[in-house]
């Protein structure tokens, strides 16, 4: 892998057709949040419960991409509406989920696949740059479960949270920042996904390993040349792997799983190494 295409992984073709296990139409009526929904991962996650009947409302900083996905999946027949929210700002979040029942009266699953980070050295880091991450990853992500779980409680209704994390177990070199947050998201997940059985909600965590999407395009060439060789299959997995886990644990499949962490990597939590900043020297012999 020596360039960077200008896109990795499926297209909105791709994901119309790709195969799946789960029944067209099985989620009929229902209403799915798929934050960073425009991604690559959010994006396949959005197309495959639109494919299965469920409503799916998209949302991302950026509106040309959330657009266009809406505008991929409406124009198969499916249901699908976008919306421009920053999760880093909770009076945004708040009112977006006052608009999404105002729309839609119900929320049934909400996934939380908007994140990221940047590749650096730890001892590197500057404030603004941990801050971001920090901010994106886990106040994100907290502000939009909490969002979520006050409208559930407010109506009566159980619903189901997904928060695609990172694989922690080993930390992820060159990206410390993100295993920091990344932790906070499952350790928070475990602890309310107690909290809030009561409430009929349910909480889980993905934790995906190399998945090629457009996120990869902020490691290096090398840095993604090594990622099919951080897990025993000697392979990357695909957006689909993870929107497939994600419906397992969001939807009905789950209805007796809460505060579980689904590695879906490979075998690379057992063995395999992943440096997003290219492996040092010092560990090559
Ligand atoms: C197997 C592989 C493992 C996992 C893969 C995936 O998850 S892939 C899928 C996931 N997808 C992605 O990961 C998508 C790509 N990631 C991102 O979009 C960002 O990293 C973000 C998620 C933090 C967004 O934060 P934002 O909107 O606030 O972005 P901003 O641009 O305004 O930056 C804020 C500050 O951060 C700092 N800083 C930023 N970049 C670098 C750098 N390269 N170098 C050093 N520092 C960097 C810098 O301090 C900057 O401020 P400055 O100095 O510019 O004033
Ligand atoms: N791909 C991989 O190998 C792996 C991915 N993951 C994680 O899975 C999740 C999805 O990744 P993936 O789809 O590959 O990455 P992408 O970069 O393709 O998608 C991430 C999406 O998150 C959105 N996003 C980022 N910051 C914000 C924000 N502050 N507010 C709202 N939306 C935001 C972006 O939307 P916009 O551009 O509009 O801001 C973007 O569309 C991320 O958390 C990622 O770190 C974890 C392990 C491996």
């Amino acid at each position: 892998m020596s360039e960077t295409p200008e896109q990795f992984g499926f297209t909105d073709a791709d994901l119309a057709t790709h195969p799946t296990v789960y029944a067209e139409g099985s989620l009929a009526g229902q209403v799915v949040l798929v934050s960073g929904g425009a991604g690559g991962i959010g994006r396949a996650t959005a197309w495959l419960f639109a494919r299965m009947g469920a409503h799916a409302v998209i949302s991302g900083r950026s509106e040309g991409k959330v657009a266009d996905v809406v505008k991929a999946i409406t124009a198969k027949g499916l249901k699908a509406s976008g919306h421009t929210v920053d999760v880093r700002e909770p009076e945004g979040v708040a009112a977006f989920f006052d608009t999404v029942w105002a729309e839609h009266g119900r929320l049934d699953i909400l996934v939380n696949s908007a994140g990221g980070q940047f590749p650096q050295a730890a001892i590197d880091f500057s404030v603004k740059g941990w801050n971001a991450v920090i901010n994106t990853n886990l106040n994100g992500t907290w502000f939009m479960m909490q969002a979520a779980a006050r409208k559930w409680r407010d109506a009566g209704r159980p619903g189901s949270i997904v928060n695609v994390v990172v694989v922690t177990t080993h930390g992820l070199y060159g990206v410390a920042h993100t295993i920091a947050a990344r932790s906070g998201v499952i350790g928070l997940s475990k602890s309310v996904a107690v909290e809030w059985a009561p409430l009929g909600i349910r909480v889980n965590c993905v934790a995906p390993g190399a998945i090629e999407t457009d996120g990869w395009k902020v490691y290096t060439p090398e840095a993604r040349a090594a990622y099919p060789r951080s897990n025993p299959m000697m392979r990357a997995g695909d957006a689909w792997d993870i929107a497939e886990a994600c419906v397992y644990l969001g939807g009905p499949t789950g209805k007796f799983v809460t505060g579980e962490l689904l590695t879906v990597d490979g075998g690379g939590q057992l063995w395999g190494e992943t440096w997003t900043t290219g492996k040092p020297d010092y560990f090559k012999t």
